[in-house]
């Protein structure tokens, strides 16, 4: 029998919630206890009280009645009570008798469980332990924030976005052509950056057609919802003054008090995408104090900028992301508006490196140098020693070795080239793309445009739509479309009142059907004319489109493309392809160019085709091509009549092609190929993630569905149906009230957008081990073991423990340490069995003890115990060390790293300061010190005793 003693405290194994009781009164067979939690009382018999004592060890936390709380220094007893030694805040020492103790406890700690008998079944430990293994191997997973977006795995895509998703505040260019999927990379990037809370604000801004294309892409592939925000949801936000309030404002305000702080409307969500639109208008300070982690720009070609005169577009994303973390621009074209914008663009992204314009033009000029010498690196299984005097000269610090070729091979892509911040992946390089073909409509000049030969776009001259009318290429066009009723066309003119015309004309004077898409039409009306070519039953034959409008727009569901004039500039007409030349085209794009002979337009189409092949094959030279032939092409446009002149251009623009293409080949893009995908490295993530696919959570998630109550019926053979089941005490996460149907198979998934896809990214997955883990349920559980190999009565403790290190989340110290786990098993003897029997070995032997049973063995067996844990968790801290040393050795690594660069680059550049480079320093102090303070924490206990 138990001996009681008034004063003492007790605790309810059945009733946990009364809190700590205390002993009030004892009588020959009986003991009252007074819960002052709830102010209840309690008699139970001597005999078989279902009570616990609590008592405290040196290390725990205990609080007096005053809730303030205190270590347990040292504990003794006196006259049946324990009194604890305590030290305050000021140091000296203090006494707190038990009967002094707080009335709240909670029992959250394993071993606090264990003593208190808050037992539970093996089904709840085992739960939790997957859980926990889930978590880890989560966070260790290589491919971690890969494998939850719903895409398909390609390639370059997963390179990219694993080489910058992994980053500390990227900051990058994607330049891939268009429709390689740069938005996707961007997903891919942000999902990483979000999942490993690298990034837990980020803000989008994108050209105005293309915000409800970024949000739904984001939520459906990428789970991530981001809100969007306009002048509407800004006047929303405002708090409504009172006339009163006003009135008293602006005389507080007159009298000299100063106005009020105005909470941040873009401080009220973390996932923020808003329009350039937006950008140009809004309260630029407002935004910027929000404070984003990641900052996304997409078409960033508009960002033009000259030393003289920066646009007011770039100097507003300048300032923004001079204050954000890390920077992602997006463009397909990003020498659209010339060197020097681009050159800009960089040096938003890494001032320090891109310092100079100048600097820059030359280090441009030596590109083929440098890509002969990268290519040698790669070529050479053993370096000659031409090649190594060449790179003693680029990498004068380096230890050159043919075993750091990959680090050696980053370096100087970083300082030489452009490999850090530039990525650009080409067409050429990548399989899988339909061809383009040409289909030239050469027409006679109207009547109504004669005198006009020089006039790139005639029609403009009218002020309505009557031309129309008389335009051979509008007449073309609807015998086109009568033709082909069957296919969607997508037409793309260069300025919005000839779309706006055409589509008045075709739409409402020749009756088809036809939708019209153009900057000056709102957001809405867009999307929704958008929506409606995409329609396939009941939709628009044709989308006609202006040029801006169309910009990033996926519409690879049509195979054909009408040019209803040529643009000026290469890339522009690359963008006007793009919008059907992209990863999903399933045809060979029919590309349809209705054009006046013997007129500027003829010129232009022959420019483009016999002078580029631009219509058949990407044009990686646009911009070259642009500056080389540009005033020869305005003197061609200008006496459309002289062929001579017109083949002369013709001639040199391709020979020029030649030369540009020959040099792009050995110099500038073989080094951005080089720097933007490696083959060999995207083949392992893609095995990875392939290997990763294998193991979905649907076992995990069936147990856990059981184990809180939602209802799984089958779907298909991939597929579930999820309902809240009638017995479900608390909402399941991401499990909305009327079901949903989810599936863990990829390719299921990919096909089927109404699915969820549930891998161990997926919130609905993340959320179900953050509930099993916030359980109290599973952290202390006993099990009987039936196998005759083992005597009845053997003791088996099971010890599961989580390395995590708990430091400012600003460090990312996960980068270094990410959670571990820890297991072991210990026989009476407290020697380790773990490595000869595993935990789900183990598991499949285990019964489920009955409740009484499980209490007296802990009971009886609490001073064994108490010592195994203690020496254990001595035991597995010492083995801990060893993955706390490696993950210092990796921070010092990577940190030397960045601050040898840093130096590296202060030569060539006078804005690094000391204090820049000092700063990896601070960093590394911050870490060091975090980890030294890392301790691994029992994080769940099974007591197993052999039955017989
Ligand atoms: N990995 C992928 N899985 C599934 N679909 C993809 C994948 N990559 C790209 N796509 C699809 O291909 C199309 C082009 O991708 P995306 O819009 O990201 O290209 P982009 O390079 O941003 O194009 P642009 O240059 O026009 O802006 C989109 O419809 C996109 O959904």
């Amino acid at each position: 029998m138990t001996d009681y003693a008034v004063g003492q405290r007790w605790l309810s194994e059945t009733e946990t919630e009364l809190g700590l009781g205390i002993v009030v009164n004892i009588d020959y067979r009986l003991v009252t206890l007074f819960y002052p939690a709830c102010e209840e009382e309690r008699t139970y018999a001597k005999t078989n009280a279902p009570l616990s004592r609590m008592v405290f060890g040196p290390g725990d936390t205990i609080e007096n009645q005053d809730g303030d709380s205190f270590t347990v220094e040292s504990l003794s007893v006196q006259q049946e009570l324990y009194l604890y030694q305590v030290r305050d805040e000021d140091g000296s020492e203090r006494i707190i008798p038990e009967s002094q103790l707080g009335y709240r406890v909670s029992l959250t700690a394993v071993a606090d469980r264990l003593f208190s008998k808050q037992l539970d079944s093996s089904s709840w430990f085992n739960l939790r332990v997957a859980a926990l293994y889930a978590q880890a191997e989560t966070e260790n997973s290589p491919v971690l924030g890969l494998r939850g977006p719903r895409v398909d795995l390609i390639g370059h895509q997963l390179w990219i976005a694993h080489d910058v998703g992994t980053r500390k505040a990227p900051r990058v260019l994607l330049a891939d052509e268009v429709g390689l999927g740069k938005t996707i990379e961007a997903g891919l990037i942000l999902h990483q950056q979000w999942l490993t809370e690298r990034a837990r604000r980020i803000l989008i801004v994108v050209p105005p057609a293309l915000v409800h294309q970024w949000f739904v892409e984001m939520v459906r592939r990428f789970n991530l919802h981001f809100s969007i925000f306009d002048h509407e949801r800004l006047a929303a936000l405002q708090p409504q003054e009172s006339i009163k309030d006003m009135m008293a404002r602006l005389i507080a305000e007159e009298a000299g008090a100063a106005p009020a702080e105005a909470d941040n409307p873009f401080s009220t969500e973390q996932l923020i995408l808003i329009s350039t639109d937006f950008l140009a208008e809004c309260d630029l300070q407002q935004l910027i104090d929000a404070q984003w982690d990641l900052l996304i720009v997409d078409e960033a070609h508009h960002l033009a900028w000259s030393p003289d005169a920066p646009s007011e577009e770039y100097q507003r994303v300048a300032k923004l992301a001079d204050a954000a973390e890390g920077l992602l621009l997006l463009t397909a074209t990003p020498e659209q508006l010339g060197l020097e914008s681009h050159f800009a663009r960089l040096q938003l992204l890494d001032p320090a490196r891109f310092h100079d314009l100048d600097a820059f033009r030359a280090e441009q000029a030596a590109y083929r140098e440098v890509a002969d010498v990268a290519g040698a690196m790669i070529d050479q299984p053993v370096w000659d020693t031409a090649l190594r005097n060449k790179l003693a000269a680029l990498l004068p610090d380096e230890a050159l070795d043919e075993t750091r070729r990959d680090a050696l091979l980053a370096a100087l892509l970083d300082r030489s080239g452009t490999g850090r911040v530039l990525y650009r992946n080409t067409r050429k390089n990548i399989s899988g793309f339909p061809q383009r073909q040409l289909q030239p409509v050469p027409l006679a000049v109207p009547p109504q445009y004669a005198g006009e030969e020089t006039d790139l776009f005639p029609e403009r001259g009218f002020s309505d739509d009557r031309w129309c009318a008389e335009d051979p290429r509008v007449t073309w066009l609807a015998d086109f479309l009568r033709r082909e009723r069957s296919r969607k066309v997508l037409i793309i003119c260069a300025h919005k009142e000839t779309a706006i015309d055409l589509h008045a004309w075709c739409g409402y004077k020749l009756g088809m059907n036809v939708a019209v898409f153009h900057e000056d039409m709102d957001l809405i009306s867009r999307d929704r004319a958008a929506a409606y070519f995409a329609d396939f039953e009941d939709g628009a034959q044709a989308l006609i489109c202006s040029e801006i409008g169309s910009e990033g727009r996926n519409f690879q569901f049509a195979h054909d493309l009408v040019l209803m004039d040529l643009p000026r500039h290469p890339d522009l007409l690359e963008q006007r392809i793009g919008r059907l030349d992209r990863i999903g085209q399933k045809q060979d794009i029919q590309i349809h160019v209705p054009y006046f002979s013997d007129h500027a337009q003829a010129v232009m189409f022959h420019w483009y085709h016999d002078g580029m092949g631009a219509f058949s094959r990407t044009n990686p030279a646009g911009s070259q091509i642009l500056a080389a032939t540009g005033a020869a092409l305005e003197q061609a446009l200008a006496a459309p009549a002289d062929s001579a002149r017109r083949d002369a251009l013709v001639a040199d623009t391709a020979a020029t092609m030649d030369t540009l293409l020959g040099q792009l080949e050995s110099g500038r893009d073989r080094l951005l190929e080089l720097g933007s995908h490696d083959p060999n490295g995207s083949a392992q993530l893609i095995a990875a993630l392939a290997a990763a696919d294998a193991h979905t959570p649907h076992d995990f998630m069936e147990r856990v569905f059981e184990r809180f109550g939602v209802e799984v019926e089958e779907h298909s053979e991939h597929a579930d149906i999820l309902r809240p089941g009638a017995h479900m005490l608390a909402p399941f996460p991401g499990l909305p009230e009327e079901g949903v149907t989810v599936t863990t198979d990829r390719s299921t998934a990919l096909s089927r957008d109404d699915m969820l896809f549930l891998t161990w990214e997926h919130p609905m997955v993340t959320g179900a081990i953050e509930l099993v883990l916030g359980e109290d349920r599973g952290k202390a559980a006993t099990a009987l073991l039936r196998n005759p190999k083992v005597k009845a009565g053997t003791l088996l403790v099971e010890l599961i423990y989580s390395l995590r290190c708990s430091a400012p989340r600003a460090l990312q110290v996960e980068r270094f340490l990410p959670t571990t786990v820890m297991r072991s098993l210990l026989d009476a003897q407290g020697r380790d069995l773990g490595g000869s029997i595993s935990h789900d070995g183990l598991s499949k032997q285990c019964q489920k003890m009955d409740k009484g049973l499980s209490r007296k063995v802990v009971e009886s067996q609490q001073t064994l115990l108490t010592q195994l844990l203690a020496q254990d968790q001595k035991r597995m801290q010492a083995l801990a060390q060893d993955t706390l040393d490696q993950a210092r050795e990796k921070m010092e690594t990577e940190l030397s790293r960045e601050q040898q660069r840093l130096r590296q680059l202060q030569q060539r550049n006078a804005d690094i300061s000391d204090a820049d480079i000092a700063a990896y320093n601070v960093e590394r102090q911050a870490l060091t010190a975090a980890l030294a303070e890392t301790r691994c924490h029992l994080a769940a206990v099974r007591v197993i005793v052999a039955g017989g």
